[in-house]
């Protein structure tokens, strides 16, 4: 079977409508998304802001009208793609950990085959020791963690026998992965750790530069991690401070579309080009070729025209590897409209929120009960609707930028909806388990939790969180689909409903019919 990372799906968009049975007496004629490319890229507009806006949004949010880059000239076509971890050749331990992870007869994913076929030919010695620049783009939900991580952790390995006898002068750190949010930033630290629990590769959040500091003030100029993982900002910093970065063999940038928008931009671009003039400095380069034996890799869900032609502004030569369902739903996810109706908009809410809760009882594969992310727009809107929740007898939590819980070093506030395994927290950051709440609701014992996109970036939430409500626009097509895309993942089931006025609701029924 071929694999073509080019993609004509591109446009595939979002390709099922369902109907569901959400119970707020308006069943029988519930809008749902079509499958043509004209009715995808509208539904896609309906959900993604509808309407020109003058902030800064503004490209996102007539992003969903505009063609979306297809990568003809760049595609990558295999013949042979991997089809089974069991084939794959990596260090020993590594496979051990993915397959207690998700499963012994669990098959790569077409983003994991096209990684593995790539990046570990690198590792290998099959292409050449060359470094490389590649994206990863897939659909939510997808495993491109897993995509990045396990040729990254190969390599890693594999680099340390060829340096031996000199093992101890190995460089640290040796691999940094950068993410947009402290929460993302804490659940790679934990995936890294599951992984490379019986390989052995040590790895540490840089939640703070400066107390990352202080619990290492005598061996700071000596890192003693390989895997470093952080924002920018921060890892910037620590650089600032001493820590270098001239023996990173790998920089990873997840999020990667969010790590080049407007917030993230100079500093995401600062740190790579110092980690190259590092490599550089540290004569760690290939000076004949200019070769810097450093291996960039991009993950993404989302590739919009402005991100895709910074890429071929800034990477022109970068890889790209698309699965052929990027830009699109995930397969298992049902998407339904709700309307507000009542002229008491929490109540709607509360009413679509309990219908979803009654209806998904337990996860089917797992004894948690299920539970339902509700997205808005603001901070001070989502501790409001949780408030609300709360009063009238719906738990709820809510978890924003504003948060208390956040300034903590473990996730545990939102532990209780992420997918197991290991969770990271530093001794010094003591949290008491509770997130934002009104009524000092414990996380363990709310079923909802209320949010912002802050959540909404590639966070693995558990297969018992089944329902994502999203109860204000969406400001992009783009901050859309990575909201719907907190459920459904990896196969699960999940259920995807839009909270939109009466008058919307009407038309799209109408045009449902
Ligand atoms: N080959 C596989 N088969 C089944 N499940 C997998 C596979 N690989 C990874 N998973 C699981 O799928 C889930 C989603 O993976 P991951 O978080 O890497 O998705 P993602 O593509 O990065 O999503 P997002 O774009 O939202 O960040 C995880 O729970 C992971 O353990």
């Amino acid at each position: 079977m071929n694999i073509y990372t080019n993609l004509r799906g591109w446009c595939g968009g979002i390709s099922r409508g369902y109907k569901t049975n959400s119970g707020f007496g308006f069943k029988s004629n519930e809008p749902t998304v079509r499958t043509s490319k004209h009715q995808t890229k509208e539904a896609l507009f309906n959900m993604g802001g509808g309407r020109r806006r003058s902030n800064k949004n503004n490209e996102e949010a007539t992003d969903a009208t505009q063609k979306l880059p297809s990568f003809n000239k760049n595609y990558v076509q295999f013949t042979d793609a991997v089809k089974h971890f069991s084939t794959v050749d990596v260090v020993d331990g590594l496979m051990e950990r993915v397959r207690g992870e998700i499963g012994g007869k669990t098959l790569p994913t077409s983003i994991q085959s096209l990684a593995m076929m790539t990046l570990l030919g690198d590792a290998h010695g099959k292409q050449g020791k060359q470094g490389k620049q590649t994206l990863l783009a897939a659909e939510t939900g997808s495993g491109k963690t897993y995509a990045f991580l396990i040729p990254m952790i190969d390599a890693l390995k594999r680099s340390e026998v060829g340096a031996a006898p000199a093992h101890k002068a190995i460089r640290k750190p040796r691999a940094l992965i950068m993410a947009p949010t402290r929460e993302l930033c804490r659940q790679l630290t934990g995936q890294v750790k599951a992984l490379t629990h019986i390989c052995k590769l040590k790895s540490t959040y840089v939640w703070s530069a400066g107390e990352y500091q202080d619990e290492n003030k005598d061996k700071l100029e000596k890192c003693n991690d390989d895997v470093l993982i952080g924002s920018p900002e921060q890892l910037n910093k620590l650089h600032e401070k001493g820590v270098s970065f001239d023996g990173v063999e790998w920089v990873v940038l997840d999020e990667a579309d969010a790590l080049f928008d407007d917030d993230f931009v100079d500093s995401t671009e600062k740190l790579v080009r110092m980690v190259e003039k590092a490599r550089v400095d540290g004569n760690l380069s290939d000076n004949r070729s200019g070769n810097l034996n450093l291996n960039l890799v991009m993950s993404t869900a989302t590739v919009n025209e402005k991100f895709s032609s910074y890429l071929h502004t800034h990477y022109p030569r970068i890889n790209r590897l698309v699965s052929p369902k990027t830009h699109t739903l995930p397969r298992a996810l049902k998407l339904s409209y709700a309307p507000y109706h009542s002229g008491n908009k929490l109540a709607d809410l509360r009413g679509v929120v309990n219908d979803l809760i009654s209806g998904s009882g337990k996860s089917s594969n797992s004894s948690k009960q299920a539970k339902t992310l509700v997205f808005v727009n603001t901070n001070e809107r989502a501790e409001k609707v949780a408030k609300y929740f709360n009063e009238k007898g719906t738990p709820a939590v809510s978890m924003t930028s504003a948060s208390q819980g956040r300034s903590r070093v473990s996730n545990r506030p939102i532990r209780p909806f992420l997918r197991g395994g290991v969770d990271i927290s530093s001794s010094s950051g003591g949290s008491n388990g509770s997130g934002d709440n009104s009524n000092n609701i414990s996380p363990a014992s709310a079923n909802t939790l209320v949010t912002t996109s802050l959540l909404a970036r590639g966070l693995d939430f558990g297969t018992h969180v089944q329902n994502v409500v999203i109860a204000e626009e969406s400001g992009s097509a783009v901050d859309f689909i990575h909201r719907a895309g907190r459920t459904g993942r990896a196969g699960a089931q999940g259920h995807v409903t839009v909270m939109v006025p009466l008058k919307k609701y009407q038309h799209l029924s109408r045009r449902g019919r």
